[in-house]
């Protein structure tokens, strides 16, 4: 147990926390470390066993994440964004692998994530799943076989607590489906259709949000043209998905230099 790489948790009371905390106990290949909360969650100075309503496991929440990562060879992250830019700073300070999942980002957190890149090793991705990784390589296919005969939409399916969209992943679909057909996504997304947007413009990759109930996240990429259609699709049914990429992001990463990877580096895709 004492070689094992140790691990923090940020976030650890969320959604994904909590699953990362019991994917990370239960993998006997790593030992939980630490967990950190924002400053004024129920769960800072309690220990997390007993705060998920089980054992105590001899690890105490704290809202001082440097405290935290200084103990930590990783830190695994699913958060929110002005949270993770800060740990990317700290992480890279205290030279652990810092494995991000926060979706929502903007360009000036991710310049900011970039920085820190250059001192440690980050792995970020907006889906850790091995099937929708997979489903990322496929899009880029199958864009690069269609002209833009064939209308890309992205169609995607969250629980009602998300507070982004379009979803991280359909960002990734949408960027691979740009880069199969050698554009920008920049230049051809095309988000929150509402009222008189007149006719789909040729070319264009759309994006569509459902938020509804307890759904763990479903991802249409449809291929649609005159007389056929191809819809490639994933369906997350269970969390545990998204914490076991993380957790295999954060063991790939031990050895591998400073830099920015993401998840189709950790599964050789
Ligand atoms: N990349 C992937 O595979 C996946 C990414 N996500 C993303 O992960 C993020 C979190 O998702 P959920 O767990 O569903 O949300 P959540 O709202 O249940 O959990 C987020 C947690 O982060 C904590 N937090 C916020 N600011 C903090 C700070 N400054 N310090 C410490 N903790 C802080 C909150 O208190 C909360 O407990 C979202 O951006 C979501 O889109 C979610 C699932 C899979
Ligand atoms: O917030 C979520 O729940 C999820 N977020 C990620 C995203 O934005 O794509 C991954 C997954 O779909 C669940």
């Amino acid at each position: 147990m004492g070689d094992l790489p140790g691990i923090v948790i940020t976030g650890a009371s969320g959604r994904m926390g909590q699953m990362l905390i019991r994917t990370v106990l239960e993998s006997g290949k790593a030992k939980l470390v630490g967990a950190v909360e924002r400053a004024g969650s129920p769960w800072v100075g309690r220990d997390v066993g007993e705060a998920m309503g089980g054992a105590a496991l001899g690890v105490i929440c704290t809202d001082d994440p440097l405290e935290a990562f200084a103990k930590a060879q990783a830190v695994i992250d699913f958060t929110a964004p002005a949270a993770t830019v800060e740990f990317a700073a700290l992480a890279a300070q205290a030279r652990a692998v810092h494995v991000i999942g926060t979706t929502g980002l903007e360009a000036e957190h991710l310049a900011k994530i970039a920085a820190a890149a250059h001192h440690a090793v980050i792995v970020r991705a907006g889906n850790m799943s091995l099937g929708v990784n997979l489903l990322v390589k496929l899009t880029q296919k199958v864009a690069q076989a269609l002209d833009a005969d064939w209308d890309i939409e992205i169609i995607e399916a969250h629980h009602n607590r998300k507070v982004d969209a379009p979803s991280g992943t359909a960002l990734m679909l949408g960027e691979a489906a740009a880069e199969g057909r050698g554009v920008a996504l920049a230049d051809v997304r095309d988000s929150g259709r509402d009222g008189i947007t007149g006719a789909r413009q040729r070319g264009d990759i759309g994006f569509s949000a459902i938020r509804g109930g307890d759904i763990v996240g479903e991802h249409d990429v449809l291929f649609a043209s005159p007389g056929e259609r191809i819809v490639l699709r994933h369906v997350a049914t269970d969390r545990a998905i998204f914490a076991r990429g993380a957790l295999k992001a954060a063991l790939w990463g031990q050895d591998k230099a400073p830099g920015a990877y993401d998840m189709l580096d950790v599964l050789g895709l």
